[in-house]
């Protein structure tokens, strides 16, 4: 059983709630402890009857930092699509302005951490899919296990104002005490059982990729990438924690990501990162080109070679390269990168991969480079606007949080953001999946529909599909 004994969160709360009465707005105070390691799947099951549409889960595909929150002690959100990064950035600053943090260690991930993301096109009208999530949607938990190259810290974060008590604080222990105390009980869920697997206009997506390859090759366009949803139906709720539990151990050098919004939760397993910022080191990923796997490691290391020469798959990949690269020369004094690009291989595929590696300016806030990146060309296209703009008149799907930047950043600037790919939206019974590929002035239609059909399958593998 995990613990938290000593606390100054009582003490710290009186002169919080004193700050708050100055200043007339709420202040927060966040307390990290160092605690016994526990299993972070366990930690977000407990969450579950208390908590239920206010966790995340965040794995990196190192294992190097886990986040698990629970609880909603803030919320920083927006639906105005002008300035959406700055927005987060900004109100993030303001948030965190006198707050109260006592936080003896100084690594990432730890104290006040906020998780969420933004979705992929504000400019797409939204459907009732999905209709939980903003286009700016973040969430500092109320309790946050941070698991950081192996140890555990716990984080609590409490906002406080003026009309708060000693009874308010007490109570806010007692929750963490009562959550803490039951990680041990393991609860008996039913795992999916599926039983319809619909594909959305599968044979109107292949006419319009092949639209697109005919532009491509008159137009200013080089690249778009475009995407199509299975809808699944099941016979009972689908349990999230089933489904992350599954993906863990199924795709586990993946992010592996949830995040839940009133009763809906978008999770999934996706290889790529978009950014991690850890002080000045800048880190991201190319990652285009695919092909399957194969079925004994001689067939595998045949098809990962033609992959690897294979002209309209490089093609796809440098227009990935020579994005990320430009995008990182406004903010970076130095990237590193390979000249050519390697195999990331998967479970269920293989990808053309090119790590960069730099070193930004003082100036260059995570939020920032997120902006600049996203979309990048493995996502959207080539050019970027044109090529979002193209994806919002052809294709016949809400992307949502798909293809969009998902991640978490600490009240240092430090963070991670993925790509979250090879994901879906459960929703009670229901759940959708989605996937698109890159297509280029080379491609046909019925490869680009197979290669989705194989970026399918971590999900519905995980949802108890073949
Ligand atoms: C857009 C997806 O994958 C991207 C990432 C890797 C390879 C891709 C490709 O070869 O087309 C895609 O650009 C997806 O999985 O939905
Ligand atoms: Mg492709």
């Amino acid at each position: 059983m995990v613990t938290i004994q000593e606390t100054e969160i009582i003490e710290k709360g009186r002169l919080a709630k004193n700050r708050a009465e100055e200043l007339g707005r709420p202040i927060l105070i966040s307390e990290v402890h160092q605690i016994q390691n526990m299993n972070p799947l366990s930690f977000f099951n407990i969450g579950k009857e208390l908590y239920q549409g206010e966790r995340f889960f965040w794995k990196d595909p190192n294992d190097e930092i886990i986040l698990v929150g629970i609880g909603i002690s803030k919320q920083l959100q927006t639906n105005d699509v002008s300035d959406r990064f700055a927005y987060v950035e900004q109100e993030w600053k303001t948030f965190l302005k006198d707050s109260i943090v006592i936080n003896p260690f100084s690594i990432e991930g730890v104290g006040p951490v906020i998780f969420g993301g933004f979705s992929f096109d504000p400019m797409k009208p939204k459907t009732q899919l999905w209709s939980k999530y903003m286009d700016s949607m973040f969430y500092l938990p109320k309790f946050l296990l941070s698991i950081i190259k192996g140890q555990a810290y716990f984080t609590t974060n409490i906002v406080c104002s003026q009309y708060d008590d000693d009874f308010f604080f007490q109570k806010m222990l007692d929750e963490r005490n009562e959550l803490l105390r039951s990680v041990q009980s393991s609860n008996s869920l039913l795992p999916p059982i599926l039983l319809e697997t619909k594909e959305i206009m599968s044979e109107e997506w292949k006419k319009s990729v092949e639209k697109v390859v005919k532009e491509l090759s008159t137009g200013p366009l080089k690249k778009v990438v475009l995407a199509r949803e299975l809808r699944l139906k099941f016979e009972n709720k689908v349990e999230p924690e089933i489904v992350l539990e599954r993906l863990n151990r199924q795709q586990h050098e993946s992010f592996i990501f949830a995040f839940e919004s009133e009763g809906d939760c978008f999770i999934g397993a996706s290889p790529e990162r978009l950014v991690k910022k850890n002080e000045n080191e800048i880190f991201s990923t190319c990652l285009a080109g695919s092909i399957s796997r194969g079925e004994t490691e001689e067939a595998d290391r045949i098809l990962g070679e033609q992959l690897l020469n294979d002209q309209k798959n490089l093609i796809e990949h440098q227009f990935v390269v020579d994005m990320i690269k430009e995008a990182l020369e406004e903010s970076c004094e130095e990237i590193i990168l390979p000249d050519r690009p390697s195999l990331l291989k998967n479970r269920d595929i293989q990808h053309l991969y090119t790590p960069v590696i730099g070193k930004c300016t003082k100036e260059a806030s995570l939020l920032l480079l997120v902006e600049r990146l996203h979309p990048t060309p493995a996502l959207g296209g080539l050019p970027k606007k044109e090529a979002v703009e193209k994806i919002r008149k052809v294709e016949n799907l809400d992307r949502g949080f798909y293809a969009a930047p998902l991640g978490w950043m600490d009240y240092k600037g430090n963070g991670e953001f993925a790509v979250c790919i090879r994901s879906g939206l459960i929703q009670g019974k229901e759940a959708s999946l989605f996937a698109g590929c890159g297509v280029v002035a080379d491609s046909d239609s019925e490869s680009e529909y197979l290669e989705t059909g194989l970026k399918f399958r971590p999900m519905l593998r995980a949802l108890g599909g073949n």
